[in-house]
């Protein structure tokens, strides 16, 4: 079975497109969000040079000593700063264990939305600074901080129109997710999947980012063309995915899969870098994770809910759901086995 990611041009959604074009968008979307839950994104409108800064700015970061990156590390119930390589487990998130020795060897560097970017639901005590952490820039890469945050204001855009695509794409009313998303949840984890020479054992079974699916609303997803990101299919096997020339990836998070009932997939992904000559090649990413308000409730749509579809879930606020997964994640809790848990545990490898 040959398996693809469907490439959708949203120019009709970032300019002024006439109905007819945006109805075209707004099903396309539809189809992919059911069949594969990824998306090539194209006509995005973030610049290559937005997107050559961020990349930039990862190298000269990551091009640090460990021991100085380690500076920018942050507690483990804090989701900023830097994560070093094997200090992060997907798995978890998910319920389950690895049994891989090098599982998760990827390191990143997450920024995220804080509570001086929401003064009104701050002040209102609605939002507080352990969700909305502030940022830890590391100051040894003084135009680290303008360069990601370039890109994170681009990405945020782009998310924020796809959630007016899926409004569309769902038949709900114009700018429903709008009430969802007023002091969104928002994260950019920046990941760099790089090992020296001869620090690993390249035969055994070596796992960038372990099996998972994303936690929040939808994700824009940067990566440059080394392969490695593969996506569980339908078919229940593992396919390669690479992004076309200037387009973004974007897959669907559990809460989206809520929302609609699993009529939408929040589709299982992993990152197995390639090794050329005894050599992991180097491979970098960046998730921007749209997760929503910590205190909206996300309960499935009526309009997913039928005979055939019974309703496969309880109402959840953002915040627990994405607080029970970064416990997995982060902090090595294992998360209660769900339905994506029966899924990672029926794939092959
Ligand atoms: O590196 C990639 O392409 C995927 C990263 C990812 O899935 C994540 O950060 O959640
Ligand atoms: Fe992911």
């Amino acid at each position: 079975m040959t398996f693809e990611v469907p490439a959708v041009d949203i120019t009709a959604y970032v300019q002024d497109g006439t109905v007819e074009e945006r109805a075209a968008v707004a099903r396309a979307i539809d189809e992919a969000c059911r069949t594969v839950g990824f998306i090539q994104i194209l006509g995005h409108g973030i610049a290559r040079e937005t997107q050559e800064g961020l990349a930039s700015a990862m190298d000269d970061f990551f091009a640090l000593p460990l021991e100085q990156k380690k500076e920018y590390r942050t507690p483990p119930g804090i989701n900023r700063g830097y994560a070093p390589p094997k200090s992060e487990s997907l798995s978890l998130s998910l319920g389950v264990e690895s049994a891989s020795r090098m599982n998760d060897f990827f390191e990143a560097f997450n920024i995220g939305a804080s509570t001086a970017d929401y003064p009104e639901a701050a002040a209102a005590g609605v939002i507080d600074e352990s969700d909305y952490s502030p940022n830890t820039w590391p100051d040894r890469v003084p135009t680290f901080e303008p360069r990601v945050q370039a890109y994170f204001v681009e990405a945020k855009r782009v998310a924020e129109t796809l959630t007016t695509i899926f409004a569309d794409a769902l038949g709900l009313p114009a700018g429903f997710f709008d009430a969802f998303t007023t002091h969104s949840l928002d994260v950019l984890r920046m990941n760099n999947y790089a090992l020296p020479p001869g620090t690993v054992d390249l035969d055994g079974d070596l796992t960038g980012m372990g099996e998972h699916t994303d936690y929040g609303i939808v994700t824009v997803l940067w990566a440059d063309q080394v392969a490695g990101l593969q996506v569980l299919g339908s078919d229940g096997a593992w396919h390669d995915v690479q992004p076309a020339d200037d387009a973004l990836l974007v897959n669907l998070g559990d809460l989206t899969g809520r929302w609609t009932n699993d009529r939408w997939m929040s589709t299982l992904h992993r990152v197995k870098p390639p090794i050329v000559d005894g050599t992991i090649q180097r491979r970098r990413s960046a998730a921007f994770f749209h997760d929503g308000d910590v205190e909206a409730v996300i309960a499935t749509l009526p309009s997913c809910v039928d005979e055939a579809h019974p309703n496969l879930y309880d109402p959840v606020t953002v915040g627990e759901h994405i607080a029970a997964k970064l416990a997995g994640s982060r902090a090595g809790v294992r998360n209660a086995a769900g339905r994506e848990t029966a899924r990672v545990l029926s794939a092959g490898t």
